[in-house]
């Protein structure tokens, strides 16, 4: 073949930019660019399921960090119209080892990569994941830029260091709606929930829905006020991005509910808000709980599940002991089998019954398996067995229902 035809681009200009991507303690790799071409800052997460990413890319919590894919290779599904956990993407940046070049799948509408920049999300691909992975398992999370527009590392490496850490971040009211709105129940309407949305997933109220749950959700912001004129027989509190131990309005609206008898159920960030309305505090973990199988042990059962997280806080309670709170005895109901790390709280009243419960890793399951779906049961039986009907004015009723 001739190698003059001049008509013919090189295909080297065919590739795209170079792209940078800096830690904050210096260590630097090299890549290529995906999705957007720019620069983005966040914290440095790894996420190890090896399916998933578009739930992954659009759940709220997420906000704020550049998630680093494990799986090698990323895009082969291509972006469908089905499976988005809100209405955007919303991780900071994305990091892949092999992006794939053409997706397949019935369902896909479009390449992952064309979404990424649709959605102005900057990534990197052709990084050594495995090795990034490896680094940020001993040193922990920490902050990250990625760039294809600057050249220089010491450059971005300042800027790196200049960008906010996820302590101490206050993120919920930068993701909840700004107006509520109600997910009909399926079928028959059974009970009425009021879920505070501090980055709530799509699936969440769908996967209440399904079972006779009129669910209303209503802003980060909400009042004990406003939640209590809704007349709910439960109250619910979903995942979100951001350091628990900066979240402050939503523990002080979960007292009053549980002061005023209304059964609780939480996911994730609604696990670590429970456990500090309990009185226990919350710590960041060395880098946290990112995957799709993750073996969890039900400590009343000893029946061990496989769940979906993503975490990089947790709740610090007694894993041996319960805890005497104000709202009653608090027990640690679930433990991560990896680490001890506890992944769910129960709360019963004086007369040994649950007011609350929640669980720090994914019962929605998207993605994810669905060992854990029964919690969303176990809501529906709470409630059931603890029926709110008295009328609420918006004042705590002290514990007429407990
Ligand atoms: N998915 C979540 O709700 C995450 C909760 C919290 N932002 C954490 O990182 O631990």
């Amino acid at each position: 073949m001739s190698t003059a035809d001049s008509t013919r681009p090189d295909p080297s200009d065919l590739r795209p930019p170079a792209a940078l991507l800096v830690l904050e303690d210096g260590r630097t790799f090299t890549g290529r660019a995906y999705g957007a071409v720019g620069e983005t800052f966040g914290e440095a997460v790894f996420a190890t399921g090896m399916s998933g990413y578009q739930e992954t890319l659009t759940d709220p919590s997420y906000h704020r960090q550049v998630v680093v894919a494990t799986a090698p290779h990323i895009g082969n599904t291509g972006w469908n119209d089905e499976d988005d956990e809100s209405g955007q993407i919303w991780v900071a940046g994305y990091v892949v080892r092999d992006a794939a070049r053409v997706p397949s799948s019935w369902r896909s509408r479009r390449s992952l990569e064309a979404e990424l920049a649709a959605q102005g999300i900057v990534g990197v691909q052709d990084v050594d994941t495995r090795a990034l992975t490896r680094h940020l398992r001993e040193r922990g999370a920490m902050r990250v830029g990625l760039s294809s527009v600057e050249t220089d590392p010491a450059a971005l490496l300042q800027r790196v260091q200049a960008a906010p850490a996820m302590t101490g971040a206050h993120l919920a009211d930068e993701v909840t709606t700004r107006a509520g709105y109600v997910v009909a129940a399926e079928g028959e309407t059974r009970h009425r929930v009021v879920a505070v949305d501090l980055g709530i997933k799509t699936m969440t109220p769908r996967q209440m829905a399904q079972r006779g749950i009129e669910v209303h959700v209503v802003p980060a912001t909400a009042t004990f006020a406003e939640v209590a004129a809704l007349r709910p027989d439960g109250v619910f509190f979903s995942n979100g991005p951001g350091d628990p131990a900066a979240t402050d309005g939503p523990v002080d609206l979960l007292k009053a509910v549980l002061g005023a008898g209304i059964p609780y159920f939480g996911i994730c960030f609604g696990n670590q808000i429970f456990g500090r309305a309990l009185g226990f505090g919350t710590y960041k973990l060395d880098y946290g709980h990112r995957g799709l199988n993750q073996p969890v042990m039900d400590l009343r059962t000893r029946r061990v599940e496989v769940t979906s997280h993503n975490h990089g806080f947790a709740v610090d309670a007694p894993l041996d002991r319960p805890t005497t709170t104000p709202f009653g005895t608090a027990t640690v109901s679930h433990v991560g089998l990896n680490d001890q790390v506890v992944e769910g709280l129960e709360l019963r009243d004086d007369e040994g019954r649950v007011l609350g419960f929640s669980v720090q890793y994914h019962p929605e399951a998207a993605a994810g398996p669905h060992d854990a779906n029964y919690l969303f049961d176990r809501f529906v039986e709470v409630m059931a067995r603890r029926p709110c009907d008295g009328p609420r004015t918006g004042q705590a009723q002290g514990t007429e229902n407990a």
